[in-house]
């Protein structure tokens, strides 16, 4: 079921719903695809976002599971391009930042924008409300600008009422993540994203899997399917165009190492 990823309506505010079983073991064969979310799936939600904690063995369990998949994987983030770099070290692997904004196919250093960039005028806008209502975190981005009330949750209101007024006025997409408003250049969502990567001919003929934990994500999950593949949700159930659920992040790990054997712990 397709849920838009700018609705007010934030999943844990649905009622409850029917238990969506774990995957089945992840196989790898010339067929498989794979497409990985960060922030709540690969890492831990942490206070901030320069605090997540990435795990040691992270970044060559992905660089290694897209050496096994023959480049058929890549991470779909919200953050920019450099911010996931920045966490994870210059890992050759294809990856989409930005919510889309950004492309980057693996084996280059060259980014592709999939959007128009953001006018400055629109961060200025936001910075200006974030400043006046407890200095709330803006964190701009190539494509989209991204304003976090984690640690101001009275402003909720207000930010979401600000942001669809910018959106409006400027004919912006706004979306609602974990504590987070984010405003974006129309066309850049995980769904064109991961639509993109399935262009490719390295992604030709695959029945792609994207893993992701936030409303996001939907995008995703419903461009996966379109391509005959299916999306696992990661985290407490909710409302969700995902086949499949893991509770964790740490199960997220469990269930990709198991796809490389003995391979995952060298
Ligand atoms: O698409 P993702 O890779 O999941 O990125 C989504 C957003 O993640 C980051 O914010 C979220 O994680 C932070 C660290 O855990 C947390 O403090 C924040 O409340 C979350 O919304 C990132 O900062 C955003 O730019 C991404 O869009």
């Amino acid at each position: 079921m397709t849920q838009p990823t700018d609705s007010l309506t934030r999943a844990e505010d649905s009622a409850p719903m029917p238990d969506l079983p774990p995957p089945p073991p992840l196989h790898i064969s010339a067929q498989t695809a794979l497409f990985l979310d960060f922030d709540g799936t690969l890492v831990d939600i942490a206070d901030h976002p320069d605090d997540v904690v990435v795990a040691r063995s992270l970044p060559g369990l992905i660089e290694m599971l897209s050496h096994r998949l023959e480049g058929k994987l890549a991470l779909v983030s919200g953050r920019s391009l450099d911010a996931l770099e920045a966490m994870l070290g210059p890992i050759d692997v294809a990856m989409a930042g930005s919510h889309g904004g950004e492309f980057r196919p693996a084996g280059s250093r060259e980014i592709h924008p999939l959007a128009d960039p953001l006018p400055d005028a629109v961060v200025a806008e936001l910075s200006s409300f974030a400043e006046a209502n407890g200095g709330m975190l803006v964190e701009p981005k190539p494509f989209s600008v991204a304003v976090h009330y984690r640690r101001h949750p009275d402003a909720k209101a207000g930010l979401l009422d600000c942001a669809a007024s910018i959106a409006e006025d400027r004919g912006l997409k706004m979306k609602h993540g974990k504590q987070v408003v984010e405003l974006v250049m129309p066309g850049s969502d995980k769904g064109s994203a991961v639509s993109k990567f399935m262009e490719r001919e390295e992604f030709s003929g695959t029945v792609p899997l994207f893993v992701g934990d936030d409303v996001t994500d939907e995008d995703a999950f419903n461009a996966v399917t379109r391509f005959g593949g299916e999306g696992v949700l990661v985290g407490p159930m909710r409302q969700t165009a995902a086949r499949w659920r893991l509770p964790d992040v740490g199960a997220v790990h469990d269930w990709l190492s198991s796809a490389l054997g003995g391979e995952a712990r060298k």
